[in-house]
C-alpha cells in the first residue's frame, strides 16, 4: 500500500470519531499537537490528526525527499525545472555568507543592492531626495501579483512602525484604480516605483505610462521621479528610467515570492531600512527552523501536513484563513497568491497527470468581521471547512487592551465551537428553556444545532511587529513548497496564467473595432458586440 492509501484507510477507519473526544484519549494532546519556536505557538491539536496520523504523514513527506528538496532549494540547485531555474528569496533575508548559481557567488549582488535599497530609501525618508516640489509626500507603487500583493499586504500589518511618506499601491488595469490613487496626489512631491519582474505586464506597464503622462502635465522631468525595480535592465532603460534609480534582481527570486528583496521597495521606504531588516531577520528565524527541526516539531512543514490530512486525505477542497487582526486585512489575498499560484498544477515535475488533488482552494477574511458574514456556513454548512485562525497576544493599543481581549475571546470561541458544536439535546433543552414545548421546540431545535467536529489550527503570535510578520511569510512560504514536493509537483512556475493574457491581448484590437470577432466563439462575439455597443 501506497503512504497514501495507508492514510485513506486510517482516515476511512476513524471517520465517525469526535476530534473532542482525542483530548480524552491523551490529556497531553493540547501539547503533543501544538509546536512552539521563536516566540509562535502553532496548535493543530483541534483536528483529527491522531498520532498514527502524524507518523503516517511524516513518513509521507520523508519518502517524499522533502529534506533533499529543501536543501536542494537553500542550496541554489534548479528545482525550478520547467523553466531551468534556482529558487533563492531565501538568499535576500539570510545576508552572510554565499550561495552559488551557475559558479557564480549570489550573495555580493543581494547585498549590494540590499544597500542601495536602503540609501535611497532614506534618501526619501529623511527630504535628501526631492521631488519637482519639494521633499516626497507619497510613493506609488505600480505593479500587480507579486510585485503587488506582498508589499501592499505588508505595508496594512506594519502600519504602526509606518510615518511618513504615504505609500500606495495601483494594481489592476481599471483605470479607476490609478486614477483614485493618484487624484489626490500632488506630482510634484509624489515618486512612482514601477515593479515589474518582467517589465512586460499589460496592466503594469499600462497603469505606468498613464502615471508618467499624469506626472508630465505637472512636472518639467517625470522620470527624474520613477524608480524601477525588476529582473529586465533593459526594459527599464528603454522606459526611460536612470540606472542610479533601478533596483535590480535576478530570476532566481519567483514573482510572489519576491517581497524580501527589490519588490519591497514601497514597504522599506514606509518603514524604514532598520524594520525592513527586522522583517528580513523574522523570515531567516524561520528558514533556520525549516532547516533545523526535526520533521514532527517542524512548524512549516506540519503546516502543511496539516493541509495535506484535510485536503488530500479528507477531500476537503478549501481552507479558510482567518486573522484576527485587522492590520492582516490582505494577508488572504496574498496567500491565495503564493499557495494557488505555486501549487494549483494539474502534472507533476515529470508531466504526469498528479494522481492526487493539487493544492486547495484559499480564501478569508479577518475575524471578528467574518463571523458575522460568512461563518453561518462553516458552523452548519453541509461541507467542512478547515479554519486557519492568527491572532496575536498583543495589539498595538495598549489602552484599547479590552478590544484585545474581545478579540482574541472570539477567536479562541470560534475554534471550540467548531470543534465542539451543540448537539440536538443541548439545543432542545435551550428551546424548552425558551418555553417552547411540541413539534414546534422540535423544530426549532433542529435549526440550533452545530454539528461541531470541524477542524481549525491556531497560529499564536507575540505581536505583529516586522520580524513576526517576517517569520510568518516564511512560514507559509515553506509550508506552501513542502506541499509541492509532497505532490510532486513544480510549486515555482505558473504557466497556467498565460493563456488568459494572450487571448486578452488578441482581444483588445477586436474590442477596439480594428480586427474582426469572427474567428471567436458564438458566446464571445455577442459579448465582444455588447462591449461594442452594437445591436445583438
Ligand atoms: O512582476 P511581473 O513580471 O509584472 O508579474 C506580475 C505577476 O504576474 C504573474 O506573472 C502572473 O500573471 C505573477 O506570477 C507575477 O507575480
Amino acid at each position: 500500500m501506497s503512504h497514501w492509501d495507508d492514510l485513506r484507510a486510517h482516515a476511512k477507519a476513524h471517520e465517525n470519531r469526535r476530534i473532542l473526544d482525542l483530548f480524552d484519549a491523551d490529556p497531553n494532546r493540547a501539547q503533543d499537537f501544538a509546536i512552539e519556536a521563536d516566540g509562535l505557538l502553532f496548535d493543530y491539536s483541534k483536528t483529527s490528526i491522531d498520532a498514527t496520523a502524524r507518523d503516517m504523514l511524516l513518513a509521507l513527506a520523508e519518502s517524499a525527499n522533502v529534506a533533499g528538496r529543501r536543501e536542494a532549494m537553500f542550496s541554489g540547485q534548479k528545482i525550478n525545472e520547467t523553466e531551468g531555474r534556482a529558487v533563492l528569496h531565501t538568499a535576500l533575508r539570510n545576508l552572510d555568507g554565499s550561495v552559488f548559481v551557475d559558479g557564480r557567488d549570489v550573495m555580493p549582488g543581494v547585498r549590494d543592492t540590499l544597500a542601495r535599497m536602503e540609501a535611497f530609501s532614506n534618501d526619501i525618508r529623511s527630504g535628501r531626495f526631492r521631488g519637482q516640489g519639494g521633499a516626497i509626500t507619497d510613493v506609488v507603487n505600480i505593479g500587480i501579483g507579486g510585485s503587488d500583493l506582498g508589499p501592499a499586504m505588508a505595508s496594512i500589518a506594519l502600519a504602526p512602525y509606518a510615518d511618513r511618506p504615504r505609500v500606495h499601491f495601483v494594481s489592476n488595469v481599471d483605470g479607476a484604480h490609478v486614477h483614485d490613487v493618484l487624484a489626490p496626489l500632488n506630482p510634484e512631491t509624489t515618486l512612482v516605483i514601477v515593479a515589474s519582474k518582467t517589465f512586460t505586464t499589460i496592466e503594469t506597464m499600462t497603469n505606468a505610462r498613464t502615471a508618467r503622462d499624469w506626472m508630465a502635465r505637472r512636472v518639467a522631468d517625470p522620470g527624474a521621479q520613477f524608480a524601477a525595480v525588476s529582473t529586465a535592465l533593459d526594459r527599464t532603460a528603454e522606459f526611460g528610467i536612470a540606472p542610479e534609480r533601478v533596483f535590480g534582481f535576478e530570476d532566481w527570486v519567483g514573482g510572489r515570492y519576491s517581497m524580501w528583496g527589490p519588490v519591497g521597495l514601497a514597504l522599506m521606504i514606509a518603514i524604514g531600512p532598520d524594520r525592513f531588516r527586522e522583517f528580513l531577520a523574522g523570515g531567516a528565524a524561520m528558514d533556520a527552523h525549516f532547516r533545523s527541526a526535526p520533521f514532527g516539531q517542524n512548524m512549516p512543514v506540519m503546516l502543511a501536513l496539516v493541509g495535506i490530512w484535510h485536503n488530500q486525505v479528507l477531500g476537503h477542497a478549501t481552507r479558510a484563513v482567518l486573522p484576527y487582526e485587522q492590520r492582516l486585512s490582505r494577508l488572504p489575498a496574498y496567500l491565495q497568491q503564493l499557495e494557488m499560484e505555486s501549487n494549483g498544477k494539474r502534472v507533476a515535475m515529470d508531466g504526469s497527470d498528479l494522481a492526487v488533488h493539487s493544492g486547495p482552494v484559499v480564501w478569508g477574511e479577518p475575524g471578528t468581521n467574518g463571523q458575522h458574514a460568512f461563518y453561518q456556513l462553516i458552523h452548519q454548512g453541509t461541507r467542512v471547512i478547515p479554519c486557519e485562525f492568527l491572532v496575536g497576544r498583543e495589539g498595538h493599543e495598549p489602552d484599547l487592551a479590552h478590544h484585545h481581549r474581545l478579540l482574541v475571546a472570539n477567536c479562541l470561541a470560534q475554534a471550540e465551537a467548531l470543534m465542539r458544536g451543540r448537539s440536538l439535546e443541548e439545543a432542545r433543552r435551550i428551546m424548552a428553556a425558551k418555553g417552547l414545548t411540541g413539534d414546534e421546540l422540535e423544530r426549532q431545535a433542529r435549526h440550533r444545532v452545530f454539528p461541531g467536529n470541524r477542524p481549525s489550527t491556531v497560529l499564536f503570535y507575540p505581536r505583529l511587529t516586522p520580524f513576526v510578520l517576517g517569520q510568518i511569510i516564511a512560514l507559509y512560504e515553506h509550508r506552501v513548497f513542502v506541499e509541492g514536493v509532497i505532490l510532486g509537483i513544480n510549486s515555482f512556475d505558473q504557466w497556467g496564467v498565460e493563456l488568459g493574457k494572450e487571448l486578452a491581448v488578441a482581444l483588445e484590437p477586436i474590442l477596439a473595432g480594428r480586427e474582426s470577432a469572427e474567428s471567436k466563439d458564438g458566446s464571445t462575439r455577442r459579448l465582444v458586440a455588447w462591449a461594442r455597443g452594437e445591436a445583438i
